[in-house]
């Protein structure tokens, strides 16, 4: 059985990962024209390329579908509740970085903390009579996150995307995204909290605790990770 691992399939992550992968002697492709979702690894053998969003990896992971998968550390623990028993760390690459951080209107000249936001959300409570909207995708890590810092009164609103745009459309008050330049905040006025940082991502290479190892497979592991000089996973 070969050995299958999840690349994201477009984007700057696909090509840092080509890249990263390509450096150290281990070449992937993409087939035919950009929307072909199809791909090749040269280099080594028994290793199959699966083409697929870096949103989706995570669960592909977890099904033990692929046995290895690049993505964002963010997603992986987003997606997976209990993410180390369903996934192993076999090395962060370098890139993809991006911070997880909740973020208000500059206009809020009181509110700088984490405090200051709990503070703000119960005035927020007892004058509107709904709680202060805060929009993300990152539910779990953002619920997780405000429990751990004691911020209760506060609800949060599902954004896939545009999410520093809810604010402008008042559809929340605050929000928590990731951030890498910046540029997409300070274009929507807003700032972070000196202590609001939830989580910061790179792109890792993760292998599947719940996938088909056999023999071969394994021993596929075991020479890809001498190739790419990281250490083999227990799993
Ligand atoms: N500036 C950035 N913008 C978006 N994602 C970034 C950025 N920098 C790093 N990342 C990381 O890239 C990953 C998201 O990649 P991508 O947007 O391709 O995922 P996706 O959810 O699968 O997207 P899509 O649904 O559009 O296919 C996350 O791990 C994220 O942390
Ligand atoms: O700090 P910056 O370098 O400005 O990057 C951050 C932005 O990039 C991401 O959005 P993306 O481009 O993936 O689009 P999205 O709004 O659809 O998530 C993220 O959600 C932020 O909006």
């Amino acid at each position: 059985m070969s050995l299958r691992i999840g690349v994201p399939s477009k984007g700057r992550l696909m090509e840092k990962t080509f890249e990263w992968f390509g450096a150290r002697g281990v070449t992937m492709a993409r087939s035919g024209d950009d929307r072909e979702y199809s791909g090749h690894v040269s280099g080594i053998g028994g290793v199959h390329l699966v083409l697929l969003s870096a949103g989706e990896i995570p669960r592909e992971l977890s099904a033990g579908r692929i046995h290895l998968g690049v993505t964002g550390t963010d997603l992986i623990r987003e997606k997976l509740g209990g993410w180390e028993t369903r996934v192993a760390e076999v090395a962060p690459l370098g890139f993809g970085f991006a911070d997880l951080i909740i973020a208000v209107p500059n206009a809020w000249i009181d509110v700088d903390t984490l405090d200051d936001l709990d503070a703000v959300a119960a005035q927020f409570r007892a004058a509107h009579g709904h709680r202060l909207r805060i929009a993300t995708k990152y539910h779990r890590l953002v619920r997780e996150f405000l429990q751990s810092a004691g911020v209760a009164e506060y609800r949060l609103v599902d954004s896939q995307g545009a999410t520093e745009g809810t604010i402008r459309n008042m559809t929340a008050e605050a929000v928590a995204d990731i951030t890498s330049s910046g540029d997409t905040l300070r274009a929507n006025h807003l700032k972070i909290l000196s202590d609001g940082l939830v989580l910061k991502s790179q792109a890792e290479l993760f292998a599947a605790r719940r996938a088909n190892w056999d023999a071969i497979t394994l021993a596929r592991l075991s020479e890809l990770c001498a190739k790419l000089g990281v250490e083999a996973p227990a799993l």
